[in-house]
C-alpha cells in the first residue's frame, strides 16, 4: 500500500475520542499528519486536547484542522454535544474513531463494584452514545465509517480482565450486528482488536493482586507502541469503497491469544 503522506484523507473530518492520550493521541496524530484530514480530539481532560492541538501545529498542520473538544462519553448530551459542535464547524463527519476506554485488572472474588462499572460506563455505553450520535447525520449522506479500538479481549476472555473482557465482547457483537443494518446506507465499522500496548491503561488498576497475577504487559517482549495501532487506522480508512476490514486482530508477535 502507498499512502501518499498529507493527501490520502484529505477533506475528511476524523472525531478521535480518547484523544487526549495514549492510542488516541497517536490515531490523533497520525490522521491530521500523514492523513492530512480535519481531527475532532474529544476527552474529558481539554487541557491536554489543547495542549496536543498545539504540538499538531506546530508540527504543521493548520490550526482550522485542529479542534478540541471536551466530552465525557458517558453522557449522553455530551456526546451529541461533539457532533453538533464539529458539523457546525466543519459541517460534515466522514470517520469515527471510538477509543476512549477503561482497562482494570480486577479479580471477581475481590468485588471492585466501581471499577466494574465504570469499564461497562465508559466501554459499553461510551460507545453506543457515540454512534447513536452520529449514525443520524452518516445516515443521511449515505457515508461514514467508524473504527472501534476493541481488544484481543474482545475475542478471548482473559482473566484478571473479566468485566474488560465482557465489554470488548460487547462491543464485537453490537457491531456484528449494526453493520448488517448499515449496509444500505455505505457506512462501515472495523473494529481494531489491539493486544497489549505502550500506554498508561494497565497501570491505572488497583487490584494488585489481579496485575501482580495477569498483566501480561511487562513480560519482557516488545508490545506494541500506540503508532502501530494509529497506522492501522490510517491503513483501514485508505481501502476502497466496496472493502471493509471488519476486524483487525494486531498483537505483539510474541503473545498471540
Ligand atoms: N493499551 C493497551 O494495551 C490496549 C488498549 N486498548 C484500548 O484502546 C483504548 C485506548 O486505551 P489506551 O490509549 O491504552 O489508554 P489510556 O489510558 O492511555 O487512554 C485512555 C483514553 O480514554 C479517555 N477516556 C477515558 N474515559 C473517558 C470518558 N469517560 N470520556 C471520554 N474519554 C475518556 C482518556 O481521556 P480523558 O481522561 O481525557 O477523558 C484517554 O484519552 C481503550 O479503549 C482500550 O481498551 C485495546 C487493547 C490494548
Ligand atoms: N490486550 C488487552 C488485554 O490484555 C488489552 O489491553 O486490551
Amino acid at each position: 500500500m502507498s499512502l501518499a503522506p498529507g493527501t490520502s484523507l484529505l477533506e475528511k473530518v476524523c472525531i478521535v475520542t480518547g484523544a487526549s492520550e495514549g492510542i488516541g493521541e497517536a490515531i490523533a496524530r497520525v490522521l491530521a499528519i500523514d492523513g492530512g484530514s480535519s481531527v475532532v480530539l474529544a476527552s474529558r481532560q481539554i487541557d491536554k486536547l489543547n495542549s496536543l492541538a498545539q504540538r499538531l501545529q506546530a508540527a504543521g498542520c493548520s490550526e482550522q484542522n485542529i479542534f478540541a473538544v471536551q466530552c465525557d462519553v458517558t453522557n449522553l448530551s455530551d456526546t451529541q454535544a461533539l457532533i453538533q459542535k464539529t458539523l457546525e464547524k466543519y459541517g460534515r463527519i466522514d470517520v469515527l474513531v471510538n477509543c476512549a476506554g477503561l482497562m482494570y485488572y480486577t479479580l471477581m472474588k475481590n468485588g471492585q463494584h466501581d471499577e466494574w462499572s465504570k469499564q461497562i460506563d465508559v466501554n459499553c455505553h461510551g460507545t453506543t452514545n457515540m454512534i447513536g450520535a452520529v449514525l443520524p447525520h452518516m445516515i443521511e449522506n449515505k457515508r461514514g465509517h467508524i473504527l472501534n479500538i476493541t481488544s484481543d479481549a474482545g475475542k478471548r476472555g482473559f482473566a484478571g480482565l473479566a468485566v474488560y473482557s465482557g465489554t470488548k465482547f460487547f462491543i464485537e457483537g453490537f457491531t456484528q450486528a449494526l453493520r448488517q443494518e448499515m449496509i444500505e446506507y455505505n457506512i462501515r465499522i472495523t473494529n481494531i482488536q489491539p493486544g497489549d500496548v505502550a500506554t498508561k491503561l494497565a497501570g491505572r488498576s488497583t487490584d494488585q493482586e489481579a496485575k501482580s497475577k495477569f498483566d501480561g504487559s511487562n513480560a519482557g517482549h516488545k508490545i506494541l507502541d500506540p503508532e502501530d495501532i494509529a497506522k492501522t487506522v490510517l491503513f483501514a480508512l485508505s481501502q476502497p469503497a466496496h472493502v471493509a476490514l471488519n476486524e483487525i486482530l494486531i498483537e505483539p508477535q510474541a503473545a498471540p491469544i
